[in-house]
C-alpha cells in the first residue's frame, strides 16, 4: 500500500463498502463476521498482518511464554499482530502485558481468534482489539505461539504477512496485498456515491430513482 494516508483511510474507510469493492473485483469472501467481537463499538483497527499461531501443548514447556514473546517482540510500527489459534480454546493467548507491548511497538492493533483476558485493563488502555472470546487462564502450559509470519486462515479467509486488515463493528475486512490500492481508490470514490445518495434521499428522492441512477446503496 503506497499511495494512501493510513490515518485517512482508518477515520473514512468501513468494512460494508471496502466488502461491496472486493465483490466488484470477484473478491467475495473476505471477511470475518460475528465470530470475532471488537472490543468496543468504535473499535476500528487498519494495517497490515503480522500474522501467527498459537498451537495448543499439554505440557509445561521449558520456557513457556518466551516464544510468544520473541514473536510479538518482532511486530512493526503500523502492524497488525495477527494471531489464529488452531481451532481449540483452551485458555487466553493474549492479554494485558502483550497489549502494553503491542502499544509500546506502535502495533495498530490486534487480531485474535483465541481469548484474551485482563480484559478490565485492556479496556482502561482502549486497545484496538477483536477477539473470540475471554477467558481468565494462561497460556502456560496450555498452548505455544511459536510460529509468526507465515499465512494463516481465519473463517475461511487466507492472511498473509502485509495483507491489509481494516476491522469495525460491522466486521473485520482482509485486502489482498496487491489489490489494496485499487481497492482503496474504488472504495473512496464509493462512499462518494453513497453520499450523493442520502442527499438524494434527505431531498425527498425514491430508493429506485436514487438507486437507478447512482447505483450504489
Ligand atoms: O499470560 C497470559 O496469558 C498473558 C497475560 O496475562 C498478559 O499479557 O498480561
Ligand atoms: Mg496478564
Amino acid at each position: 500500500m503506497k499511495k494512501y494516508d493510513c490515518a485517512f483511510l482508518k477515520e473514512n474507510l468501513y468494512s460494508g463498502v471496502l466488502c461491496d469493492v472486493l465483490d466488484g473485483m470477484g473478491y467475495r469472501n473476505q471477511s470475518i463476521g460475528q465470530r470475532l467481537m471488537p472490543l468496543n463499538d468504535d473499535t476500528v483497527i487498519f494495517g497490515p498482518a503480522f500474522t501467527s499461531i498459537a498451537t495448543v501443548v499439554y505440557s509445561m514447556p521449558e520456557h513457556p511464554l518466551t516464544a510468544q514473546c520473541k514473536v510479538v517482540d518482532q511486530l512493526g510500527e503500523g502492524e497488525i499482530y495477527v494471531l489464529v489459534t488452531r481451532g481449540q480454546y483452551n485458555c487466553a493467548v493474549f492479554g494485558e502485558l502483550f497489549a502494553t507491548a503491542v502499544k509500546q511497538r506502535k502495533g495498530a492493533g490486534v487480531l485474535l481468534d483465541g481469548y484474551v483476558r485482563d480484559l478490565k485493563a485492556i479496556k482502561e488502555m482502549d486497545f484496538p482489539l477483536f477477539y473470540a472470546g475471554r477467558d481468565p487462564r494462561t497460556s502456560k502450559g496450555r498452548a505455544e505461539i511459536n510460529e509468526c509470519q507465515i499465512p494463516v486462515i481465519l473463517d475461511g479467509v487466507t492472511i498473509r504477512p502485509g495483507d491489509l486488515i481494516f476491522g469495525d463493528i460491522d466486521g473485520v475486512v482482509i485486502i489482498p496485498k496487491e489489490i489494496a490500492d485499487e481497492v482503496f481508490e474504488q472504495a473512496l470514490a464509493t462512499i462518494k456515491k453513497e453520499d450523493q445518495v442520502r442527499e438524494g434521499l434527505i431531498n425527498g428522492d425514491s430508493l429506485e430513482k436514487v438507486y437507478g441512477e447512482i447505483g450504489t446503496i
